[in-house]
């Protein structure tokens, strides 16, 4: 059988096989405390199959809110409500990590606690829109980060991850890519501090460090995956050279003993540029498991784990449609239609309504 179908430990996690199932943003918590469900429980446990369920963007905190209706895991009933779904994720014999967010400038002040400016490293406004009630919005203006503020929300990832475990989660991924927080630090487009956490690379790298540094603190590291989108521009974020830029944040990865490195190949939400040189230079710099994402589709994660650069596979808006993916892939069945007007916001339909083959095929 094609090897993306074959079992593979990342770290400490043991998968049965290599399509793992990516975050993805579906604005479904419960209001009011941004809560999750007995219907976001049963929306996981349907795509248990995955070899591993990278949960959608859960923010750390209050201020780490950027769009209406994302769960956070901040709160005993958040913690509760998570542990909803990995009891009914692991019932249906699944794994499931949960991707820990702060939005850092992509956010709007009536998503913010009475309605303050969303914090950033550097009071620069993203290119980026987001919703609210009522629909999109540009982003608002965001205030620099006092340095002696940076230390809280460091240790709010930290109690994240440690809530991450009492709601049953088998580890945790930090959300490092996509113009969020941790690489509104990272990239010299959005960081312009003259602080330890700005100017040369290693300075601009000194809150990824310290981040992880919290987490493993509270959550063994090879339980602990890291997601970059080092090509992106997604959210307004940029950077005036992101091979050297990267290259520096993965070797800051490599001393920590990660379960895997993430990567957004090309620019978020389409699929160019996935398989690049430039990703094939910055995997070998990685000394850990890989896992690709960006528009792969069956023969392209075939050929790429067989090649053996790649250990496995992320997959996004097929998930959403396909709950039974890793089946569809390996006997090559089609796949379901996107309903794209139900990506984001809603209720079941969109959401925990799409068919099974066995459904489709009986
Ligand atoms: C968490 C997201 C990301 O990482 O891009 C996201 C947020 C809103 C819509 C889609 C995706």
């Amino acid at each position: 059988t094609e090897k993306l179908f074959t079992p593979v430990k990342l770290g400490a996690l043991s998968l049965p096989n290599r399509v793992l199932m990516a975050p993805l943003t579906r604005n479904r918590a419960k209001r009011p405390g941004d809560v999750p469900t007995q219907m976001n429980a049963r929306y996981y446990a349907q795509r248990a199959s995955a070899g591993l369920i990278i949960s959608e963007g859960t923010q750390i905190s209050p201020e780490g809110k950027g769009y209406i209706d994302t769960p956070g895991i901040y709160s005993d009933e958040q913690v509760a409500g998570w542990r909803l779904v990995t009891d009914a994720v692991h019932e249906a014999g699944g794994r499931i990590v949960a991707q820990l967010w702060h939005v850092g400038r992509v956010s709007h002040i009536s998503l913010q606690p009475d309605s303050q400016a969303p914090v950033a490293p550097s009071a620069i406004r993203a290119e980026a829109k987001t919703y609210i009630e009522g629909g999109f919005s540009d982003v608002s203006d965001p205030r620099e980060l006092k340095t002696d503020e940076i230390g809280h929300v460091v240790e709010d990832y930290g109690r994240a991850a440690k809530n991450a475990l009492a709601a049953g989660f088998d580890g945790v991924e930090l959300h490092a890519a996509n113009g969020y927080l941790v690489d509104q630090f990272i990239r010299d487009g959005s960081n312009t501090r003259e602080d330890a956490y700005g100017g040369p690379l290693q300075n601009r790298l000194r809150f990824l460090r310290e981040v992880l540094e919290s987490i493993v603190a509270n959550i063994d590291a090879d339980r602990v995956g890291v997601r970059f989108a080092p090509f992106s521009n997604g959210n307004g974020i940029s950077d005036s050279d992101p091979m050297t830029t990267f290259s520096g944040a993965i070797e800051a990865l490599n001393p920590f003993g990660l379960a895997y490195l993430h990567m957004v190949e090309g620019q978020i939400r389409t699929t160019e540029a996935a398989g690049r040189a430039e990703v094939a230079e910055l995997r070998k710099l990685f000394k850990g498991s890989y896992v690709a994402n960006n528009g792969y589709d069956r023969d392209m994660a075939i050929k790429a784990v067989a090649s053996g650069a790649v250990d496995a596979v992320a997959f996004g808006r097929d998930f959403i449609a396909n709950p039974d993916l890793p089946k569809r892939l390996e006997i090559n069945a089609p796949l379901n239609e996107q309903d794209r007007d139900t990506f984001y916001g809603g209720q079941e339909h969109g959401y925990t309504d799409y068919p099974f083959l066995d459904a489709v095929s009986a």
